[in-house]
Order: structure tokens, then sequence, then C-alpha cells
């Protein structure tokens, strides 16, 4: 998820979202939740909803009607989003052509009028979560829509015991996320956060054989996690002429793995001892949590790369500052850790042979947007009583 930190240089404005987080404690850290392993049907979200007719004020309205007041329109909490920034603004624009947006900050300020009007809730960063005294407070909640696809941060039988559905982003993530994978993993290869450090220092002699890196082109990369995110992970290495392993829960069908050159590894082990560069795809579920630790990071080459694009809970952090720290794997680069971001005296920060983004894997302007029309298209199924492009459900 976009983080503030990223785009802090970017304006703020200022009134357009709630800067208050009070309503949404966390209640369940991110381990316990149970994560976007959930079952999930999905319809091809691109099936527009043109027009979306509403029962509202006890006449129906549709929103290609442009003149629509927006107080007549069904409401939308959005939920707090930490930092403001100037492309929020059209995230803002894209909300309201559907739903009268509400700020948490209106919200909390007038709570008695407000908590009737709000049918859905848009989550546009997937740290807050919602706890039960929100839900409570708010009757006619019908959706939570997430702008992500994962969903470990929210408890999702708590919320379906409210009656109340989720929805997530699948489709939009998968290109932006699968394109931070692969920078991570040249970023990490080719030591290019050395080297830019290295050259914004001229006084710092250079030479190339003291900062060589390792080639991506023909290694082999091995995908944990072979949903959407990783199969296109896979497409874009094939171009690199990678042998490609991959682990999942399902096998692929012959011809996708085909189509990429992918072969499976029923072990997950075999996978590990074979692989230069290793990377994390998977949900974060009770199953997933800690899954690569001492054990696992003990089986991969000393010469391999981790690279972790999924959640931070699915690495042993510990176990991951002892390989790195005694070269038991040669680096790794993360988009993700726990917590984020990680304090200024983690152990993983003092490192020379990680690359960490502070979870930036959709933060770009097309993908922004992409989940929030997504996520919209979601809202606006379940209040329209359509079939709904993709609900995650509880366990
Ligand atoms: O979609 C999500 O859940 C992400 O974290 C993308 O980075």
């Amino acid at each position: 998820m976009l983080r503030s930190k990223a785009f802090s240089v970017l304006k703020p404005i200022p009134l357009m979202f709630g800067q208050s987080n009070l309503a949404c404690k966390c209640m369940h850290p991110a381990i316990a939740s149970h994560g976007h392993h959930c079952h999930r049907r999905s319809v091809d979200y691109r099936q527009r909803y043109k027009t979306c007719p509403f029962s509202a004020g006890g006449r129906t309205i549709s929103t290609s009607q442009t003149q629509v007041m927006a107080e007549e329109l069904p409401g939308v909490l959005v939920l707090d989003i930490g930092g403001t920034h100037g492309v929020l603004e059209n995230l803002a624009a894209l909300l309201k052509k559907h739903f009268h947006l509400i700020t948490m900050k209106e919200f909390l300020e007038n709570k008695k009028e407000m908590s009737k009007k709000i049918q859905s809730i848009f989550v546009f960063e997937c740290r807050p979560t919602i706890d039960q005294q929100l839900l409570e407070s708010l009757p006619n909640l019908k959706v939570i829509g997430n702008s992500g696809v994962g969903v470990d941060h929210l408890d999702l039988k708590m919320i379906s015991n409210f009656g109340v559905k989720v929805t997530n982003t699948p489709h939009a993530v998968a290109d932006p996320t699968a394109d931070m994978g692969m920078a991570l993993m040249l970023a990490s290869a080719r030591r290019l956060v050395e080297g830019c450090q290295i050259a914004v220092s001229p006084e710092t002699k250079c030479f190339a054989v003291d900062w060589m890196g390792v080639e991506v082109t023909r290694a082999t990369l091995g995908i944990i996690g072979m949903g959407s995110i990783g199969y296109k992970v896979a497409q874009r290495a094939r171009a690199f002429n990678m042998k490609i392993l991959y682990h999942n829960r399902n096998r692929r069908r012959k011809d996708e793995e085909e189509a990429v050159g992918a072969h499976y590894c029923e072990k997950m082990e075999d996978l590990l001892q074979q692989s230069d560069f290793v990377m994390l795809v998977v949900n974060l579920t009770p199953e997933t949590h800690k899954l690569i630790g001492k054990k696992e990071l003990g089986l991969m080459k000393p010469t391999a790369t981790l690279i972790n694009i999924s959640r931070g809970a699915v690495i042993d952090q510990d176990a991951l500052v002892e390989a790195l720290q005694k070269k038991i794997i040669r680096a790794a680069a993360l988009d993700v850790t726990y917590p984020e971001p990680l304090p200024r005296d983690h152990p993983l920060l003092k490192l020379n042979n990680i690359i960490i983004t502070p979870h930036i894997g959709t933060a770009t302007v097309h993908a922004i947007h992409m989940m929030a029309e997504e996520a919209i298209a979601n809202m606006l199924a379940v209040l329209s009583g359509q079939p709904i492009p993709s609900e995650v459900f509880p366990k």
C-alpha cells in the first residue's frame, strides 16, 4: 500500500480525508487475523457498473446522472489514510462520483447524523483496522471496500458477524506489485542502492571489482506463492531467460506453467536449495506466518537473495538478521517488514546486504487509481445487489 512517507513531497489536501484514527484501534495483530487466504469468488471487475441504481431518500437515483446531490448518494466513510497528498485528490473525486464521501474527521465531529448515512467504508491504506466499536456505531453499513489485495489487517469473522461484506482488489495490484518484485531483485543483484551512495559521494574511491553484483539473466528464480502476482513475476522473469521454479498450495495448469516455463516444486525445500533468487508472494495467514525461518534460510545457497513483496511476518526477521550477518545468504530485498516502518535502531537497518522499501508495491499513480476503481466497483455491486467482483470470506 501507499505509504505517506513515499509521497511526502506532494501537496497536502487538509480536509479531504480525516487525520484521526481514533475509531479504528488495532484489535488484532496482522499475524492473528484471518488473512486473505480466504475463499474468494472472483468475477472480472472490468464488467463496469455503467449505471448503478440505488434507493436513496425514498427514490431511486442513478449514478450516471451528474446532477445528483452528494447527500443523496450512498455514504462512504473514508478510513484514515495517514498522510494526505495531491494524488489523493483524484481518489476523492472518483469516490465522489458514486458516494457521499464522509471523512473520519466529519464522522467523529457529527457521529449521530453521519453514522446513519454510512453504508460502506473505503479502506485506502491497509494498516488501519476496523474494530467492533466502529461497526457497532454504523447500523447501515453493508460493505468494507479494501483498496489492496491483502486483508490480513481485517478481522473477517468479526466483520461478517455484523452482516458486513469485505471486498479487495486483486486485479489492480498484480502488475505493479510484480514490477516491484523485479525492481527489488534487480536492485539487489546489481547493488543499486550502494551504487547510488557511491555516485553521490565522489570522494569515495570506487573500483568496480569492489562492488560486484550478481546476474539476474539466466539465474534461477524460485517463486513461493503462484497466485496472480507470482504469475506476473514469472512472466517478467521469462524475459530475463531465468529458470523459474515455483511452490504453491495448488499446482498451476500445465498450459499456464508452459506459457512462462515454470517448474513446480512440490517441496518448498527443493526450491530453496536450487534458487539464486527466492521471491515471497504468499498471503499472510496462520500457515504462512514465519514461513521462512532459520531452517529455510539455512537451505538457501550462500549466494542467494531473498525478496519479499508479500507481508513482513512471512519471514522470521530475527532469523533473517542472523542469516544476513553470518552471510548464510547473500542478501535480502524487502518491500514489507514488521512493524512498518521498522524502528530506527532495528538490526535489519544496520546491515549493508539488504534493501528495504516502505511497502510501496502499489504506490504508482495508475495503481492507486485502478485499486480505487476496483474497490468502488465492488462496493457498488454490494449496494446494488449485483454479483460482487471480488469478495473475501472468512475461513
Ligand atoms: O495489495 C496489497 O495488499 C499490497 O500490499 C500491495 O503492496
